[in-house]
């Protein structure tokens, strides 16, 4: 691309979920250029990352969280990106270990304690459902069906048939679970925006722990995820039809910063 820009960036990853992240508080970032996004997640020509993060000034909270997806759109909220900007946020030195930043679905907490970021997600109070699969919305929306075995299975293909096929043109996130035991559960997630598997997704497995506890297939509280690129923990209280006090627990890592003419 040829826009006369030099852009600095930092790469993350929270399980393998990985975000080109930019400080943009000097909103000097194009915000509507789709193309430039997109060029910039694109894994031959670009940087490379499954979404784009920037952080921002508000008037509210420490910071804002602005998220792409891989595809140069601006989206919905990003769990494993929102824990990413957390620890951004704290290599910047605007935070120490405890926050509160404002991202597209409202206000989140969020706090870092031995090297794993914790971020509150917001309640979940509906839930609709189907005999094979659930739908319900963690800041992004989610659809939940239990499998047998995830191994071997062609989540790219049978994710898309469903995101494709029941969800019209906003789409969803589809999350393949496989029960281990009565407290953790393995998760395949195909997203919307990449357009493909990725190796974990927050607010999806989120939505798993919460509709696996809905429909009894856990008593537990404190949910224990597999995912391809390593584990997350989700915890939440039941009140009433409402799952409060909703956290997902994992690392979220530095991996290289540079710049880039674009
Ligand atoms: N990777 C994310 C979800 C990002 C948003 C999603 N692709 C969508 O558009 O709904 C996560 O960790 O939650």
């Amino acid at each position: 691309m040829d826009l006369g820009l030099q852009l600095s960036f930092f790469k993350y990853q929270g399980t393998g979920n990985d975000f080109i992240i930019i400080d943009n508080r000097l909103e000097i970032f194009p915000k509507n250029n789709t193309k430039l996004v997109a060029f910039l997640c694109n894994r031959k020509f670009g940087i490379g990352a499954d979404g784009l993060i920037l952080l921002e000034s508000d008037t509210m909270s420490d910071f804002k969280m602005v998220y792409y997806n891989a595809d140069g759109h601006q989206s919905t909220m990003c769990g494993n990106g929102g824990r990413c900007i957390v620890a951004f946020a704290r290599k910047l030195g605007i935070i120490n270990d405890s926050t509160q930043f404002s991202a597209v679905d409202g206000l989140h907490s969020a706090h870092i304690a031995n090297g794993l970021v914790t971020l509150y997600m917001n309640e979940v109070d509906e839930i609709r459902s189907k005999p094979k699969y659930h739908f319900l919305n963690t800041g992004s929306p989610h659809h939940v069906q239990l499998m047998e075995e995830l191994d071997g299975m062609d989540v790219k293909l049978e994710g898309a048939k469903l995101r494709y096929g029941l969800y019209g043109q906003e789409g969803s996130n589809i999350n393949f679970v496989q029960k281990v035991d009565n407290d953790t559960f393995k998760v395949r997630t195909y997203e919307r925006g990449v357009e493909d598997e990725t190796l974990s997704c927050g607010t999806g497995v989120t939505a798993v722990a919460i509709a696996m506890h809905h429909y009894g297939n856990t008593s537990a509280e404190q949910i224990h995820i597999e995912t391809i690129g390593g584990p997350l923990t989700v915890s939440f209280q039941k009140k009433g039809d409402t799952y409060t006090n909703v956290t997902l627990t994992g690392p979220a890592e530095f991996v290289f910063k540079g710049e880039i003419a674009c």
